[in-house]
């Protein structure tokens, strides 16, 4: 029998009348890769935060290897060994020190011994601890200078050389590459082989797939599906996660719409290849590529946050080059920023308001009736994208973090323009939420065209009209989604591996 590393009875926890938690059970082995499942807002990182001690349990009862676990706060939860690695990385790491630093950092403090004294021993165990987690990254280097996925190693090497027994991983590629999330992967089946026991969180099924020994379903504070016979079966876990099965988003291919966004031989750095693109009135047109594909770029330069290198672009036959934002917001260009946290959300807002914000200025007479107006038009967006809250007039700051980004892509959803673009919508929200998402863009695809950027082919399948594949800064091929050809679509994408792993064709 596999060694019970952490065993939960019972857990609750409110915030205010809203009880999240409500009576958690569950159990994590040593050497198991458990996979926590919910829907948005179901309490899944409320469930880690007890479980790291950053909130404490209004009831039930916590074990860590045959011990009653009650920790104080973050650091006594490390200290007694349950690690977690948060989907914000940098709380991980030290960015201004470089990684041989990085990685000893605890044993440093534990010894008092301070920075730099013994540098070559210090550089010696760095090394060894790097090579036992099959980590290649120059230990010199600075760790702010490092990509995402190496420092997410790094935070995770760190984590480990605390040799915990329990390692919580919350979302860990939601920031990553196709190969980098190769490269993560290999570093959980080692961690595994060493009898760690982890809680991977996530809402990406060819993740899910790739690491779960067992699956556990979170449903609305409680536990509503345990899957642990191979071979898993994903279908039950989901609709043992959202209570229901899923339903298709409504893939109907509009034909013979007019240009509204037509790009012509253009060009996105000085030394880049030029390519044409055209975006008709109520198409939604997915542009896949990996990190560095150029898609970011794109959507910045018809945003006007970076230069147009070359050729042309037009919005409705007129010659278009933006000079600011503020520009291509005046010619009906909206963008929906990825990284919700940084880019778009204001904390101190309620939800109705940050979700009509861009369009408060045009109700500011302060008019009763316009911010009723807005109110109930953010209710009904609320409901129709199933945002998880007690009403319209919470503070964004009390949804989970897939109800705020379902609010911030209702905020461009509601207000008519010509072209829409949107970067990683489907960020951090769950497989039901992302259908609702899905369903809402192709709801109000009329009248514009709507550019949506993300890695994930599986959900450029579900949504879009036209799938275009970028790769160094440009095109490199374009494919109809009805009847499309899988095979040709992921030879486009040369080299692409994980962000396919899940597609079953
Ligand atoms: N600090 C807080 N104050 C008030 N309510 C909170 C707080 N933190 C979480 N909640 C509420 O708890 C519920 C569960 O949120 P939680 O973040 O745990 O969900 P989640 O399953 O992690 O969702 P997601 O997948 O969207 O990240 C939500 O209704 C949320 O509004």
């Amino acid at each position: 029998m596999p060694e019970k590393a952490l065993e939960i009875r019972g857990l609750l926890k409110a915030f205010g009348r809203n009880q999240v938690l409500k009576g958690i059970d569950l159990s994590l082995e040593s050497g198991t890769v458990t996979v926590l499942m919910g829907a948005n807002g179901a309490g899944k990182s409320t469930l880690v935060k007890v479980i790291c001690g950053h909130h404490r349990a209004d009831g039930g009862d916590l074990m860590l290897a045959g011990r009653p676990f009650s920790p104080a706060d973050a650091s006594d939860a490390i200290s007694k060994g349950v690690v977690t690695v948060h989907q914000s990385i940098d709380d991980g790491v030290i960015p201004e020190l470089d990684v041989a630093n990085n990685l000893m950092l605890d044993r440093l403090v534990e010894t008092g011994s301070g920075f730099f004294v013994h540098e070559g021993k210090l550089r010696k165990e760095a090394q060894k601890v790097a090579a036992s987690m099959g980590i290649d990254v120059d230990l010199k280097a600075r760790v702010a200078d490092l990509s995402v996925a190496d420092r997410q190693m790094i935070a995770i090497a760190r984590a480990m050389a605390r040799a915990p027994k329990v390692l919580i991983l919350d979302e860990p590629t939601s920031s990553l590459s196709a190969a980098e999330a190769n490269r993560l992967f290999a570093l959980i089946d080692r961690l595994r082989d060493q009898g760690v026991a982890i809680l991977y969180i996530s809402h990406r099924l060819s993740d899910i797939r790739r690491v779960a020994d067992r699956i556990l379903c979170m449903r609305d504070g409680s536990i509503s599906g345990v899957f642990e016979t191979q071979p898993l079966d994903y279908e039950a876990a989901v609709t043992a996660m959202l209570g229901h099965r899923m339903t298709e988003v409504d893939i109907s291919v509009e034909k013979g719409g007019a240009p509204v966004l037509e790009l012509d031989g253009i060009r996105l750095s000085t030394d880049g290849n030029r390519f044409d693109l055209s975006a008709r009135d109520g198409e939604v047109i997915a542009l896949v590529g990996l990190l560095g594909s150029g898609k970011s770029r794109l959507a910045e330069t018809i945003y006007g946050m970076a230069r147009l290198e070359g050729g042309e672009m037009r919005i409705d036959g007129k010659p278009f080059r933006p000079a600011s934002v503020h520009d291509a917001i005046a010619h009906g260009v909206f963008m929906s920023p990825k990284d919700r946290g940084s880019n778009a959300v204001i904390p101190a807002f309620d939800i109705a308001n940050n979700m009509t914000l861009p369009f408060l200025s045009r109700f500011s007479a302060g008019s009763f009736l316009q911010s009723r107006r807005l109110r109930s038009r953010s209710r009904e967006m609320n409901e129709r994208l199933g945002v998880v809250c007690q009403s319209e007039t919470d503070g964004i700051g009390t949804l989970s973090g897939g109800n705020q980004q379902k609010v911030m892509i209702a905020r461009w959803l509601m207000e008519p323009c010509r072209v829409l673009l949107l970067d990683e919508p489907f960020q951090g929200v769950d497989i039901g939420a992302r259908r609702d998402i899905g369903r809402q863009i192709r709801a109000s695809a009329r009248g514009r065209a709507t550019l949506v950027f993300m890695t994930e082919i599986d959900e450029a399948l579900e949504i879009a009209d036209r799938i275009v594949v970028m790769t160094e800064g440009t095109i490199a091929g374009e494919h109809i989604n009805e009847n499309i050809d899988l095979a040709a679509l992921v030879s486009d994408i040369s080299g692409t591996e994980a962000g396919l792993a899940g597609h079953s064709a």
